[in-house]
């Protein structure tokens, strides 16, 4: 079986690792951090990620990233939105045209506010690239909870050998075309489950998750299609099913840090606190921003947007989105797809 390179050993690059080396691949997974190396060579746990799981001996741990792209069919950037440029310029030397790019982070391009494929195509052009995305906690994953998720492509059939090469009897992949809805499904659920924690913070009930989540999965299709997505991309396991699983679940750190903003704690507080990866919070800045390039209506991501970079209050978010113009329905979806 062909080697898998997977870069970045935190909570999601060390399931996918742990993932594939039980279907039986060679897997290099490299680590920046030498202390981490040490403990994760010595005790084949990812204590400070992903406690509690045994790392089978096939992967291989390393902090050479050559060593660890060197003859991989596939590399996996399984490292956080923000880290990609960088890991790409130190790695753009040693890839070969015919690797396959599995990107696995789910945000935008501080700054640039571009999607992860278009920081690949800048630096990495000529391989192709796949994303993977959908309703994952690392923590159900890596303990074979029967987990779905979607790879997109340009290439068919590039999807299709992702798609092979990641499933097994509790990890289910579906093939999808459209890599900007797929991105975005991503991306952008991180900001509508903060939201939610913000809600569950303020101790608000299921109707008002119910709203968010409805109200979130409009607004996530209205920016998607602006920028060139399928609108039906938005009702699969990118969107509405990753969507469903952040903010109902006590795994993700973008809801629980909502809770704590929707309790009163600071940002700085909040992050100190969850010691883990919070996309939304710099993913509300850049889709704020796309919002207003693309002249899309994002009501939700406005509020987040004042709450986290202005001076808003959580409960004067609430209600200005309760008294917003009136709506109808069925037509604000009709203006939506034209
Ligand atoms: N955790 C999940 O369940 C999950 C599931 C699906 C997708 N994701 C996405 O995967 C991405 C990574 O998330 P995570 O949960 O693994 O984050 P995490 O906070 O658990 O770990 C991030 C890891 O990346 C490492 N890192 C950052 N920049 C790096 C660099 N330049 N080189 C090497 N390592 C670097 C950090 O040291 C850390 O080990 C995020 O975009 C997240 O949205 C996470
Ligand atoms: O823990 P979160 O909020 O980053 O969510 C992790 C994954 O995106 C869930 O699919």
């Amino acid at each position: 079986m062909e080697k898998i390179c997977v870069l970045g050993a935190g909570s999601w690059g060390s399931a996918l690792a742990i993932l594939l080396s039980k279907k039986g691949y060679p897997v290099s997974l490299y680590m920046r951090n030498k202390d981490q190396y040490e403990s994760m060579t010595k005790t084949r746990e990812n204590i400070k990620y992903l406690p509690g799981v045994i790392m089978p001996n096939n992967i291989e741990m390393t902090t050479d990233l050559k060593e660890a792209v060197d003859e991989a069919k596939i590399i996996v950037l399984g490292v956080a939105s923000q880290g990609v440029r960088g890991l790409l310029k130190s790695i753009k030397d040693y890839v070969k045209d015919d690797q396959i790019i599995v990107n696995v982070a789910k945000g935008f391009e501080k700054g640039t506010n571009l999607r992860i494929s278009e920081v690949v195509k800048q630096e990495i052009p000529n391989n192709h690239y796949v994303i993977l995305s959908g309703p994952s906690h690392a923590e159900e994953v890596s303990k074979d909870m029967p987990t779905t998720v979607a790879v997109a492509c340009e290439d068919m059939n590039i999807a299709e050998y992702v798609q092979d090469t990641f499933t097994n009897p509790k990890f289910r992949v579906y093939t999808n075309p459209d890599v900007i809805g797929v991105e975005l499904g991503g991306a952008l659920k991180n900001i509508i489950a903060f939201g939610a924690g913000i809600c569950d913070g303020l101790g608000y009930g299921d109707n008002t998750k119910a709203a968010l989540m409805t109200r979130g999965i409009r607004e996530i299709g209205r920016l998607g299609m602006a920028m060139g997505a399928s609108s039906s991309t938005f009702s699969g396991l990118s969107g509405i099913g990753d969507l469903i699983v952040t903010c109902t679940s006590m795994h993700s750190r973008n809801r629980r840090a909502g809770i704590l903003i929707g309790k009163g704690k600071s940002l700085d507080e909040t992050l100190d606190e969850i010691k883990m990866v919070v996309e939304g919070i710099l993913t509300t800045e850049a889709a704020y921003k796309l919002s207003k390039e693309y002249n899309v209506d994002m009501p939700i991501t406005n509020e987040i947007y004042k709450v986290l970079y202005g001076d808003n209050e959580v409960k004067e978010s609430v209600i200005n989105l309760m008294l917003r113009s009136k709506t109808h329905e069925m037509e604000e979806v009709a203006m939506d797809e034209n």
